[in-house]
């Protein structure tokens, strides 16, 4: 059978867009902590030794941006200017204003409705997407190495294992696939490629050496890695510039390391920064979670989840499934199953998934290495309903398995 080359690439925490994406998050966690009813549109940009965060935020919360944005670049590693940034020393500008009244109005009567009449804090379409090669996480095996390369990058320079590392890095990882059915079979990992921040002092040999051993060996299982794989370790020869310093970042420019990799379909929309009337968020966790749900129950082996709303209306406007032929029933009887097991109305997901729940870095968390396929409870998207067909095989009738 013809296999074909599939591709995913990841960045770090400390890539430009992702530290811009954890500080829209970590204020998004302040807010929430003290206020669960905080409004937060959170965009950040950063160039050089200059932060901005701006947005609008409604909220009861007494926050310290500023100590926030310090905060957060200090523990990413950006400790000084020769590194990409000074978190202590740079420039932080802070322009935020309330939430449009017009909007707030519209989604949720100034603070005045009831969970179940609260509307879509904006329009928009949302994708979810599981399959089952992997069998731990359920997401593409692509994303799952290149997101996992890029945490053992930071967790390998964080415990002074390769102490020539810097913050800022970013991989892509190449699989070679068959497809059974409409399911994804990986063969083999066909090409690795990984670009990291280091210091002036290090050669490049010791950085192949090290990013071989210390983070390659110990990510990708020896059984996807042969000898044709190729390698293409700091292609560019030398990466000291990093972070802010070579390349400015902004919140929301890593929508598809945030999701599946190029896997499924993105409707466009970021998360970071937004509290869960946005649909944006809330709608993209909700559609993960069913479409995990029924790969989990053995319904299919793979699926795609799409929902739309319309800002200040509760109910979505539309909902898609698409099984890839690999579904046990047709995707017309899929759909009546997850339409009676899941609430679409963005306040019933944010109640359904503790999405009002900030702090703790619970937000600011799924703003690096990715918001699906992990294994951490305040993850609770990932939970999964057991969707069961009772009797026979082409019923829509289902019981709830676990919660
Ligand atoms: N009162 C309103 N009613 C309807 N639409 C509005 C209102 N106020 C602003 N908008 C429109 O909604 C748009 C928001 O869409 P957009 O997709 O940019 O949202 P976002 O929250 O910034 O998310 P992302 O950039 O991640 O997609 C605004 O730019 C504006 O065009
Ligand atoms: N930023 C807006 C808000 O604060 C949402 C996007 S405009 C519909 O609600």
């Amino acid at each position: 059978m013809e296999s074909f080359l599939f591709t995913s690439e990841s960045v770090n925490e400390g890539h430009p867009d992702k530290l811009c994406d954890q500080i829209s998050d970590a204020i998004l966690d302040a807010c929430l902590e003290q206020d669960p009813e905080s409004k937060v549109a959170c965009e950040t940009c950063a160039k050089k030794n200059v932060i901005m965060v701006f947005g609008e935020i409604t909220t009861k919360a007494k926050v310290n941006y500023e100590k926030i944005v310090r905060d957060t670049c200090r523990g990413i590693g950006f400790v000084s200017p020769e590194i990409g940034l000074d978190a202590d020393n740079c420039k932080v500008l802070i322009y935020i204003e309330e939430q449009s009244p017009e909007i707030a109005y519209s989604v949720h009567g100034e603070f005045t409705k009831k969970p179940e009449e609260i509307g879509a804090g904006d329009q928009g379409h949302m994708f979810g997407y599981a399959t089952d090669e992997t069998p731990d996480e359920l997401m593409p095996l692509t994303h799952v190495l290149a997101s996992k390369l890029v945490a053992k990058l930071t967790e390998v320079r964080k415990n002074g294992t390769c102490p020539w590392l810097r913050p800022d890095g970013k991989t892509q990882v190449t699989v070679e696939y068959r497809d059974e059915g409409g399911a994804m079979i990986p063969i083999r990992v066909q090409t690795v490629l990984i670009s990291t921040q280091h210091d002036e002092t290090v050669s490049n040999e010791q950085i192949s050496n090290d990013l071989m051993t210390h983070v390659i060996k110990t990510v990708i299982p020896s059984k996807f890695l042969d000898e044709k794989t190729n390698f293409h370790l700091n292609p560019s020869g030398r990466f000291v510039n990093g972070g802010p310093e070579s390349d400015a970042g902004l919140t929301g420019r890593k929508i598809v390391v945030d999701t599946y990799g190029g896997w499924g379909a993105h409707g466009g929309g970021a998360f970071s920064g937004k509290d869960p009337s946005k649909v944006d968020r809330s709608g993209a966790y909700i559609a993960r979670q069913v479409a995990k749900s029924v790969v989990a129950s053995g319904l299919a082996r793979r699926c795609i989840f799409q929902l739309s709303y319309a800002i200040g209306i509760p109910e979505p406007l539309s909902l898609f499934v698409d099984t890839y032929r690999t579904g046990k029933v047709s995707d017309k009887d899929l759909l009546s199953i997850i339409e009676e097991k899941f609430d679409f109305r963005p306040g019933m997901i944010a109640i359904n998934l503790d999405l009002k729940r900030g702090g703790n870095c619970r937000y600011k968390k799924t703003a690096a290495y990715g918001h699906f396929g992990r294994n951490d409870p305040d993850f609770t998207w990932e939970t999964i309903k057991m969707l069961e067909l009772k009797g026979h095989s082409d019923s829509t009738e289902v019981e709830d398995g676990f919660k």
